[in-house]
């Protein structure tokens, strides 16, 4: 099954709406725990802080400190399996999803004290390599795909890409892939206009033109105030 989610495009191709969609249909989901990270400082993010697991995360410190958390969440629920003779955490077994949420990747991917881009990048990278089984779901979003910001082990990890529109078909192949522009199958020939428009790659079918919805900023703050409720409901009863 496909799990981690890229999301690359040029600045205003519509990835921030893109990443807050798929957050919104997992965190409605009261038993997902999520970690929120993000690159431009907060801006972005901030409608989820509420349902945060530490809050929303900007600084590389708080980002891998973060990640170490989810990582340690993944031991456990490897510590279950292999103590249940199971081979994925399925419903039912007490755990929800974990879900990693990063906008703009490439302000840890290339901060410039390697020591610390290294320790954001370990945990990362563990998360994505061993999340699938343990329902740990990795979902970026990067203005600067490119091998030479995203390092490609990284990348790679990444099963399900979503190419929003692109400045060159180069951008494009990073995201996809490469081989899909000279296919015709070129996320920079989506027009300036067509925010939310882009190229799915999920599964083995090749790339599908896809728009995405478009979540006005009241709709967001409706859905993650939600998020808050359901996980408050039981308080109620
Ligand atoms: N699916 C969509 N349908 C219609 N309009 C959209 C859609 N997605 C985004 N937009 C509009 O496009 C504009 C840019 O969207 P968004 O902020 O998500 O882009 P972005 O790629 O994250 O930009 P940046 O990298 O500069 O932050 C916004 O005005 C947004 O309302």
């Amino acid at each position: 099954m496909s799990v981690h989610v890229l999301l690359g495009g040029a600045p205003d191709a519509g990835k921030s709406v893109a990443l807050h969609t798929l957050t919104a249909g997992l965190m409605l989901d009261p038993d997902t725990q999520g970690l929120f990270i993000d690159g431009k400082g907060g801006v972005e993010l901030a409608a989820w802080e509420r349902v945060a697991h530490g809050g929303v995360r900007c600084d590389i410190d708080s980002a891998t400190e973060g990640l170490e958390w989810a990582r340690k969440r993944m031991d456990e629920r490897y510590a279950y399996l292999s103590s249940a003779g199971a081979r994925k955490i399925t419903r039912g077994m007490g755990f929800g999803l974990l879900a990693v949420v990063i906008d703009e990747l490439s302000a840890f991917t290339l901060y410039p004290d390697k020591k610390k881009r290294e320790a954001f990048l370990v945990p990362l990278h563990d998360l994505g390599a061993r999340g699938r089984a343990a329902a740990v779901r990795v979902i970026a979003a990067t203005q600067k795909p490119g091998s030479d910001v995203v390092p490609t082990y990284i990348r790679d990890l990444f099963d399900i890409r979503w190419a929003l529109r692109c400045t060159t078909k180069e951008a494009s192949d990073t995201v996809l892939g490469s081989g899909w522009a000279a296919r015709g199958i070129d996320a920079s020939t989506i027009p300036l206009e067509a925010a939310g428009v882009g190229y799915l790659l999920a599964g083995r079918s090749g790339p599908v033109r896809v728009k995405g919805f478009h979540l006005s900023d009241a709709q967001l703050s409706d859905l993650a105030a939600y998020a808050v409720e359901l996980r408050t409901a039981t308080a109620w009863e």
